[in-house]
Parts: structure tokens; C-alpha cells; sequence
């Protein structure tokens, strides 16, 4: 058994830079990794590349080819991936199988993870190759500046989790560039009374009901939990992984594994 985690969030949320941090932390703890590029559009990469889905598709030739704009370009792209994935991906995967640890960088499309059925089959496709999957959603916490953006957030992470319904982690990124951390605190694990209360100031009073239902919509699913990421403290992105690692399970599995390895020694 496999497992992954699968990347995604909104256009230049931090997806990419905090694949490349978990690579360069897990390669200081000497615990192996492998991150798939699964942006057909990304260019430079500061990890190394293990699979590619440029390999199989690019987005300039589908743009030229289709005369498609970049967005159609890449819907494109994630189609006919969809489309390879019993034959391309398949063989991809097959190079790592038993206990590997995927990290795979998703485009930042919004409509991939919320409307279009592309990631779902991807996910199970994962899931019949017998890897434990988890989505890691980021959301920058440089939006994070009043209730209804972090109300927005919040949807469009619902919106993933309830279409892909895996286990689910929320992270604030960006920490660093964050100057008065009391105002991102109150998002972190806010109180939903007020958080509405907050919400009923900044909409006209014919919301009220409609922010209440949102409000406890966020609040029935757990969504209200958010783990801030800073890349300046190792310990952060470490208890990001430790808490990723333990909704796939990671850990207890790994526990086995060494008790089997010793037997065997003997
Ligand atoms: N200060 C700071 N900047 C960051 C951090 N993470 C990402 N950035 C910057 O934010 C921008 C976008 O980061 P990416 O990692 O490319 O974001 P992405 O989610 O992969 O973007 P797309 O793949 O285009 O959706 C880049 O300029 C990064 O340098 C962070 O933790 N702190
Ligand atoms: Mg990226």
C-alpha cells in the first residue's frame, strides 16, 4: 500500500513552494518522498520532478494545436490525462508501489477540484492502485483579511472535500508575511457565534439568515480549522506532516514495518 497526498487550492495559494519545503524537510530527516508535477503548465521547479505530466501532454501544444486559452488549454490537459490513466499513469505508478509516499503538486484551477469530475477519477484511480489518499487544501493567508473572505475559503475547500470526500487537511499558508498575527488567529479556530457576529457587521441585515446557515454549515463540517503553515520554522511544516501523516496513517504503518524488518534480521 501507497500513500499520497494530493495538493490543491487556488492559483499561487503556495501549493508548489510547500511541496518543495516538505521535500527539503523530509530530506533532512532522511524520510523519502516523491512529488508529481501534475500541473501541465508549470515550468520551473525547485524539487525534483518524479513523475511529470508533461511527459504525457503539454499545455503549449494543446493551446496551439486546439487554439484553446490557457484555462481551456488546461482542462484539456486534465482530460486527457483522465483518459490515460489506465495505460500512462498506470505504468507511472507502477514505479512506486508498496509503503512510497506521493505528493502530487495539482494546478490551481479552482473548477478542478470543485465541478469538473477530473480529480474524483484521478483520486480513485489512487485508491485502486491501494494508496491511502489525503488532500491538503491551502488557502493563502494573505486573503485572510476579514470574515467573508475566510467564509469564501472555507466554501471552496467544502466544495473540494465534499466532491472528493477524502480525509481532508486545511492549511493556512503564506504565515510568514503575516504581520499582525491576532487578526489570522481568530480564523484559525474561531468561535462560530463570532465568527456570524462578524459576518452580520459586514452584510445588510436581510443576510442574517443566510450567514447563520453558512455559518453552520462551516461549523458542521469541522471546516472552521485551519493549520498555519510558516516555511521559516521547520517545526511547522513538520507538524503540518505529522498531522497529514496521521490521517493516511502513515505512522502506525511505518511502526509495523520495523518490527517486520527486525524480525527478519534475526
Ligand atoms: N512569503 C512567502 N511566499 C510564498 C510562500 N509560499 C509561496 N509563496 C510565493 O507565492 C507565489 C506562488 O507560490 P506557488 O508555490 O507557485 O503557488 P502555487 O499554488 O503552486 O501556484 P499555481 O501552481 O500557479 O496555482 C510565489 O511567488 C511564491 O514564492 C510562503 O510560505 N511565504
Ligand atoms: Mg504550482
Amino acid at each position: 500500500m501507497g500513500f499520497a497526498q494530493l495538493v490543491i487550492g487556488p492559483a499561487g495559494s503556495g501549493k508548489s513552494t510547500y511541496c518543495s519545503s516538505l521535500y527539503n524537510h523530509c530530506e533532512t530527516v532522511g524520510r523519502s518522498i516523491h512529488i508529481v508535477n501534475l500541473d501541465p503548465a508549470a515550468e520551473n521547479f525547485d524539487y525534483p520532478v518524479a513523475v511529470d505530466i508533461r511527459e504525457l501532454i503539454s499545455l503549449e501544444d494543446v493551446m496551439e494545436e486546439f487554439g484553446l486559452g490557457p484555462n481551456g488549454g488546461l482542462m484539456y490537459c486534465m482530460e486527457h490525462l483522465e483518459d490515460n490513466m489506465d495505460d500512462w499513469l498506470t505504468e507511472e505508478l507502477d514505479n512506486y508501489m508498496e509503503d512510497d509516499y506521493l505528493v502530487f503538486d495539482c494546478p490551481g484551477q479552482i473548477e478542478l477540484f470543485s465541478h469538473v469530475p477530473v480529480l474524483k477519477n484521478f483520486v480513485e484511480h489512487l485508491r485502486r492502485k491501494n494508496f491511502t489518499v489525503c488532500v491538503v487544501y491551502l488557502l493563502d493567508s494573505q486573503f485572510m483579511t476579514d470574515v467573508t473572505k475566510f467564509i469564501s475559503g472555507c466554501m471552496a475547500s467544502l466544495s473540494a472535500m465534499v466532491q472528493l470526500e477524502l480525509p481532508h487537511v486545511n492549511i493556512l499558508s503564506k504565515m510568514d508575511l503575516v504581520r499582525n498575527k491576532r487578526d489570522i488567529e481568530k480564523y484559525l479556530n474561531p468561535e462560530p457565534q463570532s465568527l456570524l457576529a462578524e459576518l452580520n457587521q459586514h452584510m445588510a441585515p436581510q443576510f442574517g439568515k443566510l450567514n447563520k446557515s453558512l455559518i453552520e454549515l462551516v461549523d458542521d463540517y469541522s471546516m472552521v480549522n485551519f493549520m498555519p503553515l510558516d516555511l521559516r520554522k521547520e517545526s511547522s511544516i513538520k507538524y503540518i506532516l505529522s498531522q497529514i501523516d496521521n490521517c493516511i496513517q502513515y505512522g502506525e504503518d511505518a511502526d509495523v514495518k520495523v518490527k517486520d524488518f527486525d524480525q527478519d534480521d534475526d
